[in-house]
């Protein structure tokens, strides 16, 4: 029987059937410091995935000209005329709106999460089902997009406006007083309903995938808390490919709503029936590769910094 991290309980307690479509009770983990350690997570997540994110946004956004005339033909492509062009640095542009973005992120990310559990456990003893860590994580999903959307709007202009070479906006602060001055808040969320579209269901999933996983990987008679930091790594770097696998063709449509020019499209359907019609079903895979090798590193490098945090402030400050 796998022992709950905090005070050493049995996963099945007297009290509690084991249920098979459940996972075993960890404790509860005040909602600080999941706010706290979920912070430093969204910090190792940014600086560990940051650069492909980049190339990410601009293969998603480059003009739709004949494959023949491209700016970039694939990852390899983007990553290499970026560095040519801009320097490595070029690689982590538009960083600042992320990095004052992602940590608050993964911060209220992981607090939602940690309140979704508690709303549907009243009692921390009980196991949790899996269909309730996913709604948990939707929870998340939905907190967190109130400063997703915003921040992904910026992050994506600043990305793009990079790639061609025309600056409109100095830095994320201009940008987003720009687009306030310019059209007022309905501009700054612009693409919020294709946030929680991409991000509700793809957080369910991600944070269900990574609590089944650390659940898999601790033997027998031994508690979560003492997984082995390959194993975190593992069951991070895979809960971030699942959520991207459903979360990218609502990314692209999202990246390309928010980076259009006022006007362009006459609604998400829109963008939908745009992208389908001029380059076919592949277009909301577009950046499949920069995705999908920046999601491992990214999510574990996230998840390892959580529970590294966690594991501090439980020293620094037990009794929180
Ligand atoms: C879609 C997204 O932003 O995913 C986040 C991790 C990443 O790869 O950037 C995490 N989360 C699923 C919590 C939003």
């Amino acid at each position: 029987m796998r022992q709950s991290p905090d005070d050493g309980r049995t996963d099945a307690p007297s009290h509690a059937e084991p249920v098979r479509d459940a996972m075993p009770p960890q404790g509860r983990v005040s909602p600080l410091k999941n706010f706290i350690a979920g912070g430093i997570g969204g910090a190792c997540l940014l600086l560990a995935g940051h650069p492909l994110d980049t190339i990410k946004v601009r293969l998603q956004t480059q003009p739709k000209a004949s494959a023949s005339c491209l700016l970039y033909t694939g990852t390899y492509d983007c990553f290499r005329k970026t560095v040519s062009r801009e320097g490595f640095l070029g690689l982590y542009k538009g960083l600042g709106a992320p990095l004052a973005g992602v940590a608050p992120m993964m911060a209220i990310s992981f607090f939602g999460f940690g309140l979704g559990k508690q709303l549907q456990q009243p009692d921390p003893g009980k196991p949790l089902t899996h269909m309730q860590i996913f709604m948990s994580g939707c929870l998340a999903g939905v907190f967190t997009t109130v400063i997703v959307a915003p921040g992904e709007r910026v992050k994506c202009l600043l990305q793009v406006q990079a790639a061609g070479g025309d600056r409109k906006y100095s830095g994320p602060l201009d940008c987003v007083v720009r687009l306030y001055k310019e059209q007022g808040l309905r501009s700054v969320y612009r693409g919020t309903v294709l946030t929680l579209i991409r991000d509700v269901p793809s957080n369910g999933l991600y944070f269900l995938t990574y609590e089944y996983l650390k659940n898999v990987f601790t033997p027998e008679g031994q508690s979560v808390s003492q997984l082995s930091t390959l194993n975190i790594l593992l069951a991070g770097g895979v809960a971030g490919l699942v959520n991207w696998t459903i979360a990218l063709p609502p990314d692209v449509l999202k990246s390309n709503f928010q980076t259009a020019a006022e006007g362009q499209y006459r609604g998400l359907l829109d963008v939908l029936r745009t992208l389908l019609r001029d380059e076919g079903p592949s277009a909301l895979y577009k950046g499949f590769n920069a995705v999908f090798l920046r999601a491992f590193p990214a999510n574990a490098a996230c998840f390892l910094g959580f529970e590294v945090a966690l594991k501090g402030l439980n020293i620094l400050a037990p009794s929180w």
